[in-house]
């Protein structure tokens, strides 16, 4: 596509909508925090934590951790409504929400987004311990200010970069229960890193419209949806290439390997719908089932963990 008409003039707007800035409720503060995500994140941290461990993490760390890492990434998800408030004014699938109707005032936003991530990284440094605080407020400003204000309409390979933020959940809970890192919990990363791709251009290519009205430079937009389609395809199997490292270094067994190729051919299953390009109707069924398999693949490695250890005991 060329730059001429990436330019935000050219964008067509959705109608504005009738909103007051006070017409705003509770309910919009919990919006701006992208709860669902943010809840994924949190399966994701928990797994860690109990990877870390051959018993149960404390519960004092379970608590404090994850709330901290939990009010964190909410916090790091209301500064993303405050930066791009505009942007996802121009966009549907964003439109309604609490700053792009401008129901919400942007100062209230920005109170909320700084409390929240002031009172996570706190809880963490005083509760937790210094390396998860500040591996946290790294994916903060790696997501808040790195991703959103930067990569997301610099580059098409913003969701790459950016995805070391949103991928970085697993590695804080281990950090949250061993106050170390190591090998394991940077293979946790680069799992959740991994998928990334195949699960954000999936929903790309179909909002590929959207996003090439409003300007952002995502892959489908610049690069097509044939290509596209094609990274989705290869990021896949490098996502199952990476799956299999836990089983290949020994941190996971057999309990492990099995769920996680069952999951595994499914992913691939929709991967290779959205690489043929015959239905259009499979990225959108694809986005949706790549969430199930990252629960999954945490799912099937939090149960290999204790079945192992149930089996020594
Ligand atoms: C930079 C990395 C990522 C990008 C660019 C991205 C992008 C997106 C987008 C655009 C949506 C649609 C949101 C909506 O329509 O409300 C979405 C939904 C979702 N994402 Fe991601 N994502 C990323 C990382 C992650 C990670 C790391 C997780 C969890 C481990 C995750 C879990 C989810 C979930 C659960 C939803 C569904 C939300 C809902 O039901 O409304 N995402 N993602
Ligand atoms: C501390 C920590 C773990 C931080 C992680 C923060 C976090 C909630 C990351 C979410 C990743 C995500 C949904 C990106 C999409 O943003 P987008 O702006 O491209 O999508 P949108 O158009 O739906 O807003």
């Amino acid at each position: 596509m060329s730059n001429a008409l990436l330019k935000r003039e050219s964008v067509k707007r959705v109608p504005p909508a009738q909103w007051e800035a006070s017409d705003w409720t509770w309910q919009d503060l919990l919006t701006l925090c992208k709860p669902r995500v943010v809840v994924v994140m949190l399966v994701c941290a928990l797994v860690g934590m109990a990877l870390a461990t051959p018993t149960l993490p404390s519960l004092a760390v379970m608590v404090y951790g994850l709330a901290g890492i939990g009010m964190a990434a909410g916090g790091a998800a209301a500064f993303n409504h405050v930066v791009d408030r505009r942007l996802d004014a121009m966009m549907l699938r964003t439109s309604q929400r609490p700053l792009a109707t401008r129901r919400m005032p942007t100062p209230l936003a920005l109170i909320w987004a700084s409390l929240l991530s002031v009172a996570g990284i706190s809880l963490l440094l005083w509760q937790v311990n210094a390396l998860t605080a500040w591996l946290t407020l790294g994916s903060l400003i790696g997501y808040a200010l790195i991703y959103t204000a930067f990569l997301k309409r610099a580059t098409p390979q913003n969701i790459v970069i950016g995805g070391v933020a949103g991928a970085a959940p697993p590695m804080l809970g281990w950090t949250a229960v061993t106050g170390q890192l190591g090998p394991e919990p940077l293979l946790l990363v680069l799992i959740v890193f991994a998928w990334t791709p195949p699960h954000f251009w999936a929903l790309a290519i179909h909002k590929r419209d959207e996003y090439a009205r409003a300007g952002v430079p995502m892959l489908p937009v610049t690069h097509g949806e044939a290509f596209t389609r094609l990274q989705v395809w290869l990021y896949g199997w490098l996502t199952v290439a990476v799956t299999l490292l836990p089983f290949a270094i020994g941190m996971s067994g057999a309990v492990y390997l099995i769920g996680v190729m069952v999951l595994n051919l499914r992913f691939m299953y929709w991967n290779w719908k959205v690489w043929r390009g015959a239905d259009p109707q499979a990225p959108l069924a694809a986005f949706w089932f790549s969430i199930r398999y990252i629960l999954g693949v945490f799912g099937v490695l939090l149960l290999d963990h204790y079945a192992g250890l149930w089996a020594f005991t």
